[in-house]
C-alpha cells in the first residue's frame, strides 16, 4: 500500500515537472526529456527504500523489511541532527513504531538507531559494531591514534590495556584520591570567594577549572606551569568546539569542498599546537631523570615513559593518548555535577535528605572515597541525574558495523553507523515508571548498575568499547558532590532552566547560577 502510494506520487510529480519545464522553457528539448528520465530514477531510489537514499543499494528480505524514514533529498535526516537530536530522534522512532531499530540516512551515510535495551545490547556488546564511524575532525585531532577512534585491532587493545592498568585501575584511582580531594578544597574556596565578591556562584566555571586541574594532575603530574595549564584549557575548549561542529565531509564523499567555516584547517592548526605543547612536556619529563627509565611517579605520563621496550609507544602516539585523556576527562565530570546541583537546588527536600545522610554516616570530617559505598542516597541521586540527563544521550560517538550482521531480524550491512539513543531508553515509560520525575528513591527500591551490564541505564556505553574512564569519572563525581553538599547549603540565585544543548556532551543550555549558605 505504502509503495503503491509512493509510486503514484512520483509519477504525478514527474508529470508535473515535465509540464512545468515545457511551459517555462517554451522549448521541450532537452530539459523535459532529461528531467523525466532522471527524476523517476532519483525519486525511485530515494522514496521507496526504507531509510532513504543511503540505503538504495541494500535489498531487504521481504519478511524483514525494516522501518525507516526517507528524509530530505540527498540530506536524508541530517536536518534533525542539531542540539536536540536525541529528542527529535526519540520522537521519530516512536512515531514510526521503530524503537527497536530505525533506519535512516545522514547524507550518504546509512544509519540505524536503537531506542530499546534489547537492540542496544546487540549493538554495543557484540563484536560486529566494534569500530567508530569516520569523523574527519577527530582524525585531524589525532584521536585515530588514541583509544576512542583507533580501529578495534591490536593497537587499540594495547592502548586499552595500558589505560586500564595505569590510568583507571582501582589502585591508581585510590592513589589519586589526595589530588581529587585537594582540588575539591580549592573549589570550595573559589565558591566562597565568588560569593563574597559577586554575591553568587557560576558553578560551571569552578567545576571546569577543578576538572582540568584534576585530570592534568593525574596525566602529567603536578609540575605543569600556570601558562601551560592555561594553553591546555584553551586547546580543549577549541577542540570541543571543532569536534562538535557539523562537518559535510563526515556525510558526503566530497563534502570537504564545502568546508566554509574552515573546520578542517583549524583542526590541523590545533593538532600542531597540541603536538608542540605535549611534545615539550614529554621532553621535559624525560630530561628530569636523564636515563628515561627511572620514573617512580604515579602520573600516567611517567608510567608511559617507563614502559618496557615491547610495550612502549612512539612519542607521536603517546601525544595522541595523553591529549585524549585530557580532552575526555575535562568537561564531562563538570557537566554532570552542574546538572546534579541544578536538580538539588530545585528540590531542597532531596538536598536536605542527602545532607542528612552525609551527617549521619560521615559526620564533620571531610568525605573520603571509602565512604561512598555507604552513601546510598547520594549514589541514587547521581544515578537519577545520569538517567534524566545522560551526558552522551546518543552515547557520544557512534559505532560502525565491521561486517554484515542481523540486529534482531533486520539486516544491517557492513559500513552502517549504529547509534544508541540512551536518552530515549531512559525516558521510555514502558521501561521506567514515571520517567520524567526526578525521584532518586527509585534506585533505593531497585538496584540498577550504571556500568554497562543493564542497558536500561548505560550512560557509559557497554561492551568492548565501553567507557574506560567510568570508574574514575564516577569516583570524582561522588567525592566532589559529597564535599559540595557537606560544606554548603545551595539555593538558586536566578531561575533554573533545565533546557539542554547537545554539543559533544549534553550541557545545560543556560548555566546554573547559585548562592551558598
Ligand atoms: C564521567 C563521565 C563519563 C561519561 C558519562 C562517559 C561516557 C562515555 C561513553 C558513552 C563512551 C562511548 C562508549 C561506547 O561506545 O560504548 C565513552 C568512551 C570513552 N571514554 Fe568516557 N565517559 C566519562 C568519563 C570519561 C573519562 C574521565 C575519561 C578519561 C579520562 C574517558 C575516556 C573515554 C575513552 C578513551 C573512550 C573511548 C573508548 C573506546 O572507544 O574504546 N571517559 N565514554
Amino acid at each position: 500500500m505504502r509503495t503503491h502510494t509512493i509510486t503514484i506520487f512520483f509519477i504525478l510529480l514527474t508529470a508535473l515537472c515535465l509540464l512545468a519545464t515545457t511551459i517555462l522553457t517554451s522549448s521541450p528539448w532537452p530539459w523535459p526529456l532529461l528531467l523525466s528520465t532522471l527524476l523517476p530514477l532519483l525519486l525511485n531510489t530515494w522514496l521507496i527504500t526504507p531509510g532513504g537514499f543511503a540505503w538504495r543499494n541494500v535489498h531487504f528480505n521481504s519478511h524483514a523489511v525494516p522501518k525507516g524514514v526517507i528524509g530530505w533529498p540527498l540530506l536524508g535526516s541530517l536536518p534533525l541532527m542539531g542540539s536536540l537530536a536525541h529528542r527529535k530522534l526519540a520522537r521519530l522512532s516512536k512515531s514510526c513504531d521503530a524503537d527497536h531499530l530505525l533506519y535512516l540516512s545522514l547524507g550518504t551515510q546509512p544509519v540505524v538507531i536503537s531506542s530499546h535495551p534489547d537492540t542496544a545490547r546487540q549493538i554495543l556488546s557484540g563484536s560486529a559494531f566494534s569500530d567508530r564511524p569516520t569523523k574527519i575532525s577527530a582524525r585531524s585531532l589525532m584521536f585515530e591514534r588514541a583509544i576512542g577512534f583507533a580501529p578495534s585491532g591490536q593497537y587499540w587493545r594495547h592502548l586499552r590495556r595500558l589505560a586500564a592498568t595505569h590510568m583507571f585501575s582501582p589502585r591508581r584511582i585510590a592513589v589519586m584520591e589526595g589530588l581529587r580531594s585537594c582540588v575539591a578544597d580549592k573549589m570550595m574556596e573559589e565558591v566562597m570567594m565568588e560569593m563574597e565578591v559577586e554575591g553568587m556562584v557560576r558553578l560551571r566555571g569552578v567545576l571546569q577549572k577543578g576538572s582540568l586541574e584534576s585530570i592534568i594532575g593525574s596525566v602529567f603530574g603536578s609540575e605543569l606551569s600556570r601558562e601551560d595549564k592555561q594553553v591546555l584549557v584553551e586547546m580543549v575548549s577549541e577542540g570541543y568546539e571543532l569536534i562538535g561542529r557539523f562537518n559535510w565531509e563526515d556525510h558526503f564523499p566530497l563534502g570537504g569542498l564545502l568546508d566554509f567555516h574552515g573546520v578542517g584547517k583549524r583542526c590541523k592548526v590545533l593538532a600542531l599546537k597540541v603536538k608542540a605543547l605535549i611534545g615539550r612536556i614529554i621532553d621535559e619529563k624525560r630530561s628530569t631523570t636523564g636515563t628515561g627509565h627511572d620514573f617512580n611517579k604515579d602520573d600516567f605520563l611517567s608510567v608511559l615513559l617507563s614502559l618496557p621496550q615491547e610495550d612502549s609507544l612512539t612519542d607521536s602516539d603517546a601525544i595522541a593518548v595523553l591529549w585524549e585523556m585530557i580532552f575526555r576527562g575535562t568537561d564531562v565530570v563538570a557537566i554532570i555535577l552542574e546538572w546534579i546541583m541544578a536538580r538539588l537546588v530545585l528540590h531542597p527536600d532531596i538536598q536536605a535528605q542527602a545532607k542528612q545522610e552525609l551527617n549521619l554516616i560521615v559526620g564533620a570530617r571531610p568525605v573520603k572515597d571509602i565512604d561512598i559505598p555507604k552513601l546510598r542516597y547520594l549514589q541514587a541521586i547521581v544515578k537519577e541525574v545520569l538517567r534524566l540527563h545522560p551526558p552522551g544521550p546518543l552515547l557520544s560517538w557512534a559505532r560502525l558495523a565491521v561486517h554484515d550482521v542481523h540486529v534482531g531480524k533486520f539486516f544491517v550491512p557492513a559500513g552502517t553507523t549504529a547509534m544508541v539513543n540512551m536518552w530515549a531508553i531512559t525516558h521510555n515509560e514502558s521501561i521506567w515508571k514515571d520517567p520524567w520525575a526526578f525521584r532518586p528513591e527509585r534506585f533505593l527500591e531497585e538496584e540498577v548498575s550504571l556500568l554497562g551490564s543493564d542497558l536500561r541505564l548505560a550512560p557509559f556505553g557497554s561492551g568492548r568499547r565501553v567507557c574506560p574512564g567510568r570508574a574514575l569519572g564516577l569516583a570524582t563525581v561522588h567525592l566532589w558532590l559529597a564535599r559540595l553538599l557537606q560544606r554548603y547549603h545551595w539555593v538558586p540565585a536566578q531561575p533554573v532552566h533545565l533546557s539542554e544543548c547537545l554539543r559533544l556532551s549534553m550541557e545545560m543550555k543556560k548555566p546554573l547560577i547559585c548562592q551558598v549558605r
